[in-house]
């Protein structure tokens, strides 16, 4: 087990009560409106409040234990925290900044792994800068070296990329992904934003009114009461988690399989065994009563339909898959008399499955 919280807390108007429990490396999103209590659950979690009831465990250690009236001081913790703004020190050099951490941790990260860090983060040509002459992409590359290089057992990240404009949060994202696909340390991502969290993550903490209500991986809860319309709003399509088969030069095709399901995308996505999510148009897809035939278009579904919904049905595409949700108006479900158990066919162009994807 890597982080298991369980924990009730009362402030102001909140009342929080939250569990969590994270027991894979990777990115889980803590998602959830203003004023659900994110950030209050990443500073009980950091040791900046206290509890009043539950505990915390990180990695088998006991961070905080109510009954036991244990509350581990946060500079004992071994975490990471990275905030909406960098607070470097303005009066250090970057270099000096991101050893700050690394020369209090309990457990210092080898220099071979620090150089890596700073390669990974691509900050060796910025070292002997003071943090007023680097642009805001720049000093939270640094706040996230800082906090790695302190070797922390679990990454925090409050809303990281929000004070970025859209061009340095663009630029600061692969790095977040290079972290995520290199280290195996487990990062708990506060964001507002779908977009992040369906490219970032791998798993999903709903948060409302002080509550954790809901949490699992981003493809079982994308359909989630809260998370559907949001994806709608944005375009975004269905996600799938699946492994890369094979890469064919000559085409220009990756073919991917998730669980069971071939998909076929333009360009190259890695080698074999290569662990990817797709985003699946099925919003755009060409859906038919019968097969297409001889078409041009490489991606193919088939399945009953198990519900009719106002604005999506679901298909059973084998018995040992989870049924998938299409996006349908009411309208084009009546106009292609539409019933329950009927097979439908669906089809998508392999350059729209391609146009939305990301490593997981
Ligand atoms: N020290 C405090 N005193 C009074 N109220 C507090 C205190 N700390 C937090 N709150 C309240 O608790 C609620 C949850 O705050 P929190 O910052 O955890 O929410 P959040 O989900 O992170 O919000 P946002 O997404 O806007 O950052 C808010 O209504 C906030 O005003």
């Amino acid at each position: 087990m890597t982080l298991h919280v369980d924990i009730q807390y009362a402030v102001g108007h909140l009342s929080l009560s939250a569990q969590i429990q994270i027991e894979q490396p990777g990115i889980t999103a803590l998602f959830g409106p203003s004023g659900s209590g994110k950030t209050t659950v990443m500073n009980a979690i950091a040791g900046l409040i206290r509890p009043s009831k539950g505990d915390i465990q990180l990695q088998g250690r006991d961070l905080f234990n109510h009954r036991r009236h244990l509350h581990l001081p946060a500079h004992q913790r071994r975490i990471g925290y990275v905030f909406q703004e960098a607070r470097l020190f303005p009066h250090l050099s970057v270099k000096k900044n991101l050893y700050y951490g690394h020369h209090r941790s309990l457990a210092p990260l080898a220099q071979a792994q620090c150089q890596q860090v700073i390669a990974l983060l691509g900050l060796e040509h910025l070292m002997e800068r003071p943090p007023r002459h680097l642009s805001g992409g720049e000093k939270q590359r640094v706040a996230l070296g800082r906090a790695l290089l302190s070797n922390p057992d679990i990454l925090l990240l409050d809303e990281p990329l929000s004070a970025l404009d859209p061009s340095r949060k663009h630029d600061i994202l692969p790095y977040l992904e290079r972290i995520r696909d290199e280290h195996q340390i487990p990062m708990l991502y506060v964001s507002h934003a779908l977009e992040e969290v369906t490219r970032l993550a791998n798993h999903i903490v709903l948060m409302a009114d002080g509550q954790t209500h809901a949490q699992g991986t981003v493809e079982a809860l994308q359909d989630h009461p809260t998370l559907a319309p949001l994806k709608h709003q944005l375009d975004i399509g269905t996600l799938f988690s699946g492994t890369v088969q094979h890469y064919d030069p000559v085409t220009d095709l990756t073919c991917v399989e998730t669980k069971g399901l071939q998909w076929h995308i333009n360009g190259n996505y890695g080698p074999t065994g290569q662990a990817v999510r797709l985003e699946v148009p099925l919003q755009y897809a060409t859906l038919s009563t019968e097969p297409l035939g001889n078409t041009s278009t490489l991606n193919h579904l088939s399945g009953h339909i198990r519900q009719l919904d106002s604005c999506s049905i679901t298909l059973q595409i084998s018995e040992n898959l989870p049924p998938i949700n299409v996006p349908l108006p009411h309208y084009q479900q009546t106009l292609m008399a539409l019933t329950k158990n009927q097979r439908i066919f669906v089809s998508i162009p392999a350059i729209k499955v391609l146009s939305r994807m990301s490593r997981i």
